[in-house]
């Protein structure tokens, strides 16, 4: 089974991720890895730390010459921001005078449930951890998963469809959001020059007032069969795993496949996708569909439309001016602590879900066409693509 964990404190030494399972053979290309951690720090909206990393992930085990082995990937990624922390956050017993407590929990971060949890008199030890830094390790791993789906034909992409009020037009087709992708600037998630403009209007807003937005990315698996997943066995469907891949992500408080919301105020006539037999010579079968408001998922199984997953983020809990909160010492009302934060990190968490969207989709395939290496999973793959073809 493909799994994947990771390790690390925000301001600590280095992030780690560990990814088993992997079939051997796979093409693992450093810029590829390093690509994905840099588009994660991009979008219009983040804070001063993303001018103090640039992540690239240090491979210690599972790939040699290029190519995974089949033993597990141990990465590294370091935090330079360490460095500042060191006598702040100490590897021994450091001088108390020096540390600097988290002394009033921000409401909307784990600051106060997690100082009650585990005991700790102020945040600092939750935060280090509940940080969305963590997510950088995320994308690594799902990097290799990437790379795996494109040995297959399978892609997976994302964008920003909403930024706080501003609703942003979507690229229609698959091609659209990859040369969206392809794009090297620093709004490199949002769709036209229009959009750009929207966005960044709506996030200067709340960087003049400090407060914070939130929005909603979507992510879109391309290439994928139907037939992955299973409407078995609950804890199987691609469906449910796909929400908790995105769930998991810090802040996504929402997650939608397909026309999920507003299908429960449509009718059925409109929201069901036709089913016709005009599949074009490219495509797996040749049953067709007029749309795609199931989002490529039915019984929580792949169907062969493009998987389509949205997250809807909560807008940033650190705010500049922040919202009323209790010293964890005396007790009395105070304002919520501030250190600095993002505003903004929509983009950035498109990137995440990618990653952890790959992985799923990564394991679900491994499941159903199995084998060691890629070579076999490759057959196994082609050769159901023909029997569905010839169904
Ligand atoms: C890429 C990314 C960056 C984030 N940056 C910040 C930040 O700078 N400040 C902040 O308060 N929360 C930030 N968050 C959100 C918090 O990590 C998150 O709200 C917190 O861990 C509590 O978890 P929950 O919102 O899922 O309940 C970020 C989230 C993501 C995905
Ligand atoms: C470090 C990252 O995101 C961080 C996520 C985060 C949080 O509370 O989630 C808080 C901020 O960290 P800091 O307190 O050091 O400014 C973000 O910068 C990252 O995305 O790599």
């Amino acid at each position: 089974m493909l799994r994947f964990s990771t390790a690390g404190e925000s301001h600590g030494e280095s992030l780690v991720a560990l990814v088993s399972g992997m079939p051997a053979g796979v093409p693992v290309e450093q810029d590829f890895i390093d690509r994905e951690l840099w588009r994660r720090q991009k979008g219009y909206g983040r804070g001063g730390r993303m001018r103090i990393e640039k992540d690239t992930a240090h491979i210690l085990s599972g790939v040699r010459h290029g190519k995974t082995i089949g033993s597990p990937i141990a990465m590294t990624l370091a935090n330079n921001d360490w460095k500042n922390w060191t006598e702040i956050l100490p590897v021994e017993e450091g001088d108390p005078t020096k540390h600097k407590a988290v002394a009033s929990p921000r409401p909307g971060h784990a600051d106060l449930a997690g100082s009650l949890k585990y005991d700790f008199k102020d945040a600092r030890y939750v935060l280090e951890r509940a940080s969305a830094r963590e997510s950088a390790a995320r994308v690594a791993s799902g990097a290799i998963a990437k790379l795996l789906l494109r040995a297959l034909c399978v892609g997976v992409a994302s964008h920003v469809i909403r930024v706080g009020k501003a609703e942003l037009s979507r690229p229609a087709t698959w091609d659209e959001i990859v040369a969206l992708q392809a794009k090297e600037e620093v709004m490199l998630n949002c769709v036209d020059a229009d959009s750009e403009a929207a966005m960044k209007a709506e996030v200067d807003a709340v960087l003049r007032t400090g407060d914070t937005i939130g929005g909603v990315f979507e992510v879109v698996v391309h290439g994928l069969p139907p037939g992955v997943g299973t409407h078995a066995n609950w804890d199987e469907r691609m469906d449910g795993l796909l929400a908790q891949a995105v769930m998991s992500l810090q802040a996504v408080k929402a997650v939608e496949i397909g026309r999920g919301v507003t299908a429960a105020e449509s009718l059925g006539s409109t929201v069901h996708d036709a089913i016709g037999y005009e599949g074009s010579d490219e495509a797996f079968t040749k049953f067709s569909r007029e749309q795609n408001n199931a989002g490529g998922i039915e019984g929580g199984i792949s169907n062969g439309e493009d998987v389509v997953v949205r997250g809807y983020l909560k807008p940033i809990s650190t705010l500049r001016r922040p919202l009323g909160s209790v010293s964890f010492e005396t007790r009395e009302p105070v304002k919520a602590a501030y250190e600095r934060s993002d505003v903004c990190v929509v983009p950035a968490a498109g990137v995440a879900a990618e990653a952890t969207v790959a992985l799923t989709v990564a394991r679900l395939v491994i499941e159903k066409f199995g084998g060691d290496s890629l070579r076999e999973l490759q057959r196994n793959f082609n050769g159901y693509c023909e029997q569905i073809r010839a169904y």
